[in-house]
């Protein structure tokens, strides 16, 4: 579904990324994990269209995509979920919605389904609403994309735990529905739940790529600290 091949990529000249190779097979979950700054939102970013990499090539279903805009991208059946609350906050939840809908009229049912809080808000103004309930909106807007991959970054940031769970099921239907998703995530637990692969970037390299039951929270964790201090040239992959 998405190949990213050797891409370096960067702010300002500098790469954060190096020569970052990341595959995620078609209806396949992957978990993007790592220490703070590892380069995370940045691997998103170019995947989701808006960070241009330096070098390397970005390809859906085979075609490349590289440099083109998350627009483009929506053809190819992408989305993304950023960090933070991703939503119009003037405009209602129906029209924060509707606007993503794509003209197929089930579509807000759709959203309710998933959310059913939402079917009782959709006249209010979406900036007036909970983190949480604005982060349904914005998760119910990609659903309503029809997408066949998801880019998620920390879209569990802040909420409350009951709302977290309500996230993960929904992101588990995402999942049963045939889409891809590509996630970072602070809950490594609920990700190596979901995930089929899982990904560890530290310092903007790959340090391992495996499945979840390879890892452990624990072990996860106290890599993070080494690799953040070590740096990713001394770093030995992941502690099993
Ligand atoms: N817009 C930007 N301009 C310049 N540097 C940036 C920008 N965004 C991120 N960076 C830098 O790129 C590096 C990687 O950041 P990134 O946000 O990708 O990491 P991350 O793994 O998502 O971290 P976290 O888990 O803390 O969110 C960091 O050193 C950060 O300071």
């Amino acid at each position: 579904m998405l190949e990213l091949r050797r891409i370096s990529a960067g702010y300002t000249g500098a790469a954060v990324l190096h020569d970052v190779d990341l595959i995620v097979p078609a209806g396949s979950t992957v978990a993007l994990l790592g220490p703070n700054g590892a380069g995370k939102t940045t691997l998103l970013r170019v995947a989701g269209g808006t960070l241009r990499p330096m070098r390397g090539q970005i390809l859906v279903d085979g075609s490349d995509v590289t440099g083109r805009q998350p627009h483009d991208l929506v053809r190819y059946g992408v989305c993304t979920v950023p960090e933070g609350r991703a939503v119009f906050p003037n405009l209602s939840v129906r029209e924060n919605l509707t606007l993503f809908a794509d003209g197929h009229s089930s579509a807000l049912d759709l959203a309710v389904e998933a959310f059913p809080t939402l079917g009782r808000r959709m006249n209010q103004r979406a900036g007036s609403m909970s983190g949480g309930e604005q982060q349904m909106v914005a998760l119910a807007r990609a659903y309503l994309q029809n997408p066949r991959l998801v880019l998620l970054d920390e879209v569990s940031m802040g909420l409350a735990p009951v709302v977290v769970d309500e996230v993960f099921e929904f992101l588990a239907t995402v999942r049963e529905r045939g889409a891809s998703l590509l996630l970072v995530e602070q809950y490594v637990g609920k990700a190596l739940a979901l995930a089929d692969y899982v990904v560890l970037l530290a310092r903007g390299r790959v340090q391992f790529v495996g499945e979840p039951q390879e890892l452990d929270e624990e072990k996860i964790f106290s890599s993070y600290a080494g690799l953040e201090s070590a740096g990713a040239s001394s770093a030995q992959g992941v502690p099993r």
